[in-house]
């Protein structure tokens, strides 16, 4: 397939049925990742990164839509703005929570690798499994979507009536993360939980299993600049509490963590 992520050379693409290991196990779901040029390694992201004009749309690139659907992009991009500005405002108020100004992290805000995912879990049968492009071992599948944390700032998750999805709580107990009408479900992503020192811990989940319907569910990835510094913030920390992580940029430890998920 044209737009498949591995063959594009991105971190972004098509992914199919078996196409994604999480926790070394198989998932069982397909996804489109809608993310800008960014390319495939640390380099080529910087430089796409720095060379990206104002004016430019993050997804302005005619290689990453599905030919068949004409009307798809406009909507897409539409939705990445939305998303991208609600994600702002929401980590404006993380700030404030935290007794910093509500600006402190917009500096750190970017576009090259923040991704509309949109996820499909198809009913799950042998028929279907045998049939995926990976031909999936049906003994290794155990989950939708294995648990993980996401890597980067936070995650604004739509999701259809169907349910499956289950978050952890401080006690380590599974629990389950319902649609409900007209709101969004947000995950605190690695990066954040390294900000605060552990004072917000990145949100454990997974996906169940699917039954004999379709679920589908958009999350949003709103990721640090490719060049982000992230290191304990000194409101997170003091004499009793010292950082607990070590300063990283973001951009080169997301690409090393992709790598590993999907070669
Ligand atoms: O499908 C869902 O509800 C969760 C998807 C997810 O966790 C992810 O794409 O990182
Ligand atoms: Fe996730």
């Amino acid at each position: 397939m044209r737009i498949r992520l591995g063959i594009t050379e991105q971190f972004r693409g098509y992914v199919p049925l078996g196409g994604e290991v999480t926790g070394g196990k198989t998932d069982w779901h397909e996804c489109l990742d809608l993310q800008p040029r960014s390319g495939r390694n640390a380099d080529t992201i910087a430089k796409a990164a720095a060379a990206r004009s104002a004016d430019a749309h993050p997804l302005d690139d005619p290689g990453q839509w599905p030919p068949a659907l004409p009307e798809f992009r406009t909507t897409v991009m539409r939705a990445w703005d939305q998303l991208y500005g609600l994600s702002g405002r929401i980590a404006a108020g993380m700030a404030l929570s935290l007794g910093l100004d509500e600006h402190h992290f917009a500096p750190y805000h970017g576009v090259e690798l923040s991704d509309l995912r949109m996820v499909h879990y198809p009913p799950y049968n042998e028929t279907v499994g045998r049939a995926a492009p990976e031909a999936l071992p049906m003994d290794e599948v155990e989950h939708g979507f294995g648990a993980h944390v996401d890597y980067g700032f936070l995650a604004v998750l739509q999701q259809d009536e169907v349910g499956g999805l289950e978050v952890r709580n401080p006690e380590g107990q599974w629990i389950s993360a319902p649609h409900i009408p007209g709101t969004f479900l947000v995950n605190i992503g690695q990066m954040m939980q390294r900000w605060t020192n552990d004072r917000y811990r990145a949100t454990w989940h997974r996906v169940t299993l699917p039954g004999t319907v379709d679920r589908y569910s958009v999350p949003f990835f709103f990721e640090p600049r490719y060049d982000a510094l992230i290191e304990p913030l000194a409101v997170c920390c003091d004499a009793d509490n010292p950082p607990r992580y070590e300063a990283v940029e973001f951009g080169p430890y997301v690409v090393d963590l992709f790598s590993k998920a999907y070669d």
